[in-house]
């Protein structure tokens, strides 16, 4: 009987990186002092073994860190190690732990260049596992139950963090300690009430399938930098990066993506110089901006970043400089993905 039951349940397979989701305080009321990444991922699929109803769930320990230092290389290794499970036959769903920092980042380089309609959920937590009300072990549940739900073929690299099913492209960490701390500007698509998942609306953007971006074929990614504006700001960070080798310049910009007077020749002359300048919105709730509004980008060969935020926005541009160095190209993936 039990044989029976394991071949019914889907297998998933949890890739571990790191993150407060494996991490670890003194006391219990140590929620926001404690260690990321310290607790490898057999123990904490160990701490719920109600995942055994789920699926079949077995483990890998990719790498062990907190998610702020993530690099290339490791979003690299780890896109690589997706794909290489997802044409495996007997996996059916793929879920990556991960530290919340950088989550809406690696959730969104995934959606971009996995090949695949299999089910890939990252998942993070705000509270440690040692903490009162930690929220890892729920997340991690739901994400499973994600990871082994058919509904959850073909909608792109999914986040599940407080009850609910975000879009990987969308979400973002907009707060820190609270535990509903990712939401995205659109919306979840759903919620994971007992297991169970409910779907309210789908992703519009190209993924996964649709994507022209593959893992596959993506050898290493280009230097793409991220500067910062505010009131008195000037070119000097702009400048620093492109003369450190940036091949793009993500200007997190005020409101609209606007840039300051002060900044605008310098981003004239890097574009003259050959560095792709992408204005973005650091405004908090998810900026939106939109071409020749603020600034000429006609006129400057300037892309805009829409919807995205500087971080997401860093990501779609190192993934498209992999095909193209063509800013209207750019500026055409920019509107699709
Ligand atoms: N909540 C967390 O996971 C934060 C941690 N610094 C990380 O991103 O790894």
């Amino acid at each position: 009987k039990e044989v029976e039951t394991q071949q019914k349940l889907a297998n998933v397979v949890v890739l571990a990186t790191g993150g407060t989701i494996a991490g670890a305080g003194a006391s219990s009321a140590n929620s926001a002092t404690y260690q990321a990444a310290k607790v490898g991922i057999e123990q904490l699929i160990a701490g719920i073994p109600e995942l055994s109803h789920l699926a079949n769930v077995r483990g890998e320990q990719v790498m062990q860190i907190a998610s702020e230092s993530i690099t290339n290389e490791n979003l690299l290794q780890l896109g690589r190690r997706v794909a290489e499970l997802a044409d495996s036959k007997d996996v059916d769903g793929i879920v990556i732990t991960h530290g919340t920092d950088t989550l809406e980042e690696t959730a969104y380089f995934l959606n971009l260049v996995e090949k695949t309609d299999k089910p890939i959920i990252v998942v993070g937590s705000m509270r440690p596992g040692t903490a009162m009300s930690a929220d890892g072990m729920l997340n991690l549940y739901n994400a499973v139950a994600v990871a082994s739900s058919k509904d959850a073929r073909g909608k792109g690299v999914l986040v599940t963090m407080n009850d609910e099913i975000q879009s990987g492209r969308d979400v973002s960490k907009m707060i820190n300690i609270k535990t509903e701390a990712f939401k995205s500007p659109w919306g979840p698509l759903g919620m994971i009430v007992e297991g169970k998942s409910y779907w309210f609306r789908l992703p519009a953007k190209r993924h996964t399938m649709d994507s022209e971006f593959d893992i596959k074929t993506i050898k290493s990614l280009p230097d793409v930098e991220i500067a910062y504006s505010y009131g008195n700001v000037d070119g000097t960070a702009y400048k620093a990066l492109a003369q450190s080798g940036a091949k793009a310049i993500i200007h997190a910009g005020t409101g609209n993506g606007s840039v300051s007077s002060r900044v605008v020749p310098t981003l004239q002359a890097l574009r003259k110089d050959g560095v792709q300048i992408i204005r973005s919105s650091h405004v908090n709730a998810g900026g939106f901006v939109l071409r020749n509004a603020e600034q000429p980008d006609d006129k400057y060969d300037w892309v805009v970043a829409h919807d995205l935020n500087p971080q997401k926005a860093r990501i779609l541009t190192m993934v498209a400089l992999t095909k193209t160095s063509d800013s209207k190209e750019l500026q055409r993936m920019f509107w699709e993905y």
